[in-house]
């Protein structure tokens, strides 16, 4: 669907209770959102607008209690990184979620998160249609992985590639003054390379680029959410290559660097400043609109509203056949170990 203002409108805005919730890890960027939406709604003319603590948890954990949001108390929130309302993980419990909607009398939320926020949210939307509760559920597309599938990109992701750059060129610039030399930079993105692949074709001083989609090392391990915890191939390769050099008698100067916590927290850069407010924006016209069940992102070049259950089938992977890849592979000069 069209993105964007529309002439008639579902809701009543002085009647309208909004809640924002943002889940899972950090990206830069949560607080432009937050931000946006904010503004949004008050400029629709909405005078109840609520921040959930701690993602899912706020609706349900003792203690939590939700946050009054106004424009004076989030205009400086995007000059720093993480997230206003506070993340976590976990704790998906659907039908107290919704008890919690009803009980406060929530019209629109907004939830602001990655793939396990979607389907929670759509759990939530699909909750709400089934006891009749005229609740609009919108997403919001975070990911620092870019990971979601149809979106060009999710914000945090050009700036998680900005922030690498500063680790990897320490890294190139160590191991180019070392006797025999070796910097190894680890950054996030769980199962898909898009962080690796994108940061590797941006600094041109990488020699081998290594993504998840060739290496993953599954353990049975979870986190709260559910998500199946990999081994750190970070520690793991640096173990490897310190052996190697060892065992064929070579002397080897291995730096590793682990930027990610980093480059998580940090500020949105320009780029994603303005992704940010586009799709906090958009957010609050789906809600307007009575759309539910939905999130908004850019979807080759163009702002759309799409369906959650779509987005959510799989995470989006580095094709390695792809164009993107083998251009990858030119600019290390690496060859394709596929
Ligand atoms: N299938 C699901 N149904 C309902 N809720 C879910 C589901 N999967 C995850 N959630 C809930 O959504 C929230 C966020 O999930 P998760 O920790 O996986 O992060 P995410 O949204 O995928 O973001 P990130 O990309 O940072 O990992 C958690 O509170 C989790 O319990
Ligand atoms: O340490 P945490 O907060 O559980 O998050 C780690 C995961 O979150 C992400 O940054 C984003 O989803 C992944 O790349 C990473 O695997």
């Amino acid at each position: 669907w069209n993105t964007g203002p529309r002439k008639e409108i579902y809701y009543e805005p002085e009647e309208v209770k909004a809640a924002i919730v943002t889940c899972g890890g950090l990206s830069p960027g949560l607080n432009d959102v937050i931000r946006q939406i904010v503004f949004t709604l008050e400029t629709y003319g909405v005078k109840n607008i609520v921040g959930i603590p701690f993602g899912y948890r706020g609706f349900f954990e003792k203690g939590l209690k939700e946050m009054p949001l106004s424009r004076d108390l989030v205009e400086n929130i995007n000059l720093s990184g993480g997230s206003f309302l506070g993340v976590s993980r976990g704790g998906a419990k659907t039908s107290e979620i919704v008890d919690s909607i009803q009980a406060r009398r929530i019209d629109m939320l907004f939830v602001i998160g990655g793939n396990g926020s979607h389907a929670g949210a759509n759990a939530i939307h699909e909750e709400c249609r089934k006891r009749k509760l005229k609740v609009s559920v919108v997403a919001v597309p975070k990911t620092i992985d870019n990971d979601i599938l149809f979106m060009d990109k999710t914000f945090g992701f050009d700036t998680a590639v900005e922030e690498a750059q500063r680790a990897i060129n320490s890294a190139y610039i160590e191991a180019r003054s070392a006797y025999h030399g070796i910097g190894l930079v680890k950054l996030m993105g769980r199962s898909s390379g898009f962080i690796a692949m994108h940061a590797s074709l941006s600094s041109g001083q990488i020699d081998v680029c290594l993504i998840p989609e060739d290496l993953l090392q599954k353990s049975n391990a979870t986190d709260a959410s559910g998500n199946v915890i990999l081994s750190d191939f970070g520690v793991h390769m640096q173990q490897k290559i310190k052996k190697h050099f060892k065992d064929i008698g070579v002397p080897a100067d291995l730096k590793y660097i682990d930027p990610t916590y980093m480059v998580r927290a940090c500020r949105a850069n320009a780029s994603d400043a303005i992704l940010c407010t586009v799709l906090g924006q958009n957010a609050v016209h789906e809600a307007f609109a009575g759309f539910s069940g939905i999130t908004s992102g850019v979807c080759n070049t163009h702002y759309v509203y799409l369906p959650i259950p779509e987005v959510i089938t799989a995470p989006k992977h580095v094709n390695p056949n792809s164009r993107m890849w083998h251009r990858c592979l030119t600019s290390t000069g690496q060859p394709d170990f596929h």
